[in-house]
């Protein structure tokens, strides 16, 4: 069952880096309290990136216990290992070398130049192997409910590597996937599909910028998911679209929330 998107606007990407931050801070911290650790799925991209840079600006983030964190990934750019484009490199020079994460509970997607070589389709079922060994009886299913799973939105409305048309966003069984063609460079990459994303119990959506406008506007108001992989993408107990003024400047005016200072 879908959950209603909700939204909260930022004044600018910056506020919403840090604001966001607080939230995932926040978060993880009362999912360590109350289930004993935590499990977090990180994005690529710009604003998935200034949210860690902004993580690991803030004082609060001695407050989670590192150790029992479990970072996954939405999707990967299929590339050697350690190449800057890649989305684990990038999170890594954002945040994650800056902070005491368990190396065991860090699930990158794996590289080109990795045990499959250049087999996407081969690290893709790893790393969905990878998910169901993670995955408990209470889970009800071949992935973790991640507490949190995050997703940069791209200007053409795409989450994770779930591009607009292309088949890896029509898949109904697999919860990982290779994609062939992608229309923004790379072209070969990893990606959770839309029934793995429906498995966290939050899924928040990241959109700032003028360029996000439209994929925002478009995703909001109706659009299917093959057109507007964003509009797919909801989590079990919340969906929320974290935007900045800019990104949301072409909402229609019934979605457009007051902007927070
Ligand atoms: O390539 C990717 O792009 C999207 C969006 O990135 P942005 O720079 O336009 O914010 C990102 O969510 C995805 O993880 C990444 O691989």
């Amino acid at each position: 069952m879908s959950t209603a998107p909700q939204l909260v606007v930022h004044r600018d990407k910056e506020l919403m880096a840090q604001a966001a931050a607080a939230r995932l801070i926040t978060k993880i911290v009362d999912a360590q309290a109350s289930r004993g650790s935590a499990s977090v799925v990180l994005t690529g991209g710009r604003n998935g990136n200034g949210l860690l840079a902004a993580l690991a600006a803030a004082p609060a983030r001695d407050a989670v216990d590192w150790s029992r964190l479990d970072l996954w990934w939405g999707d990967e750019r299929f590339l050697p290992e350690g190449d800057p484009e890649r989305n684990v490199t990038q999170a890594r020079q954002a945040l994650l070398d800056a902070v005491p994460v368990n190396p065991e509970r860090v699930h990158a997607m794996p590289a080109s130049d990795g045990p499959y070589g250049a087999d996407v389709e081969a690290a893709a079922a790893a790393y969905a192997q990878e998910l169901a060994r993670a995955a408990g009886p209470e889970n009800h299913g071949p992935v973790p409910v991640f507490d949190v799973l995050m997703l940069g939105v791209g200007p053409d409305a795409h989450v994770a590597s779930l591009f607009p048309e292309l088949p890896a966003v029509r898949e109904t069984e697999r919860t990982v996937v290779g994609v062939h063609g992608a229309p923004k460079p790379p072209p070969t990459r990893i990606t959770l599909t839309l029934p793995a994303i429906r498995a966290a119990r939050e899924v928040w959506l990241l959109a700032a910028g003028e360029d996000k406008a439209q994929a925002a506007a478009i995703a909001l108001s109706g659009a299917g998911e093959i057109q507007a992989p964003a509009a797919g993408a909801y989590g079990r107990a919340r969906t929320l679209w974290l935007l900045d003024a800019a990104a949301a400047a072409q909402l229609p005016r019934s979605l457009y929330p007051p902007a927070s200072p």
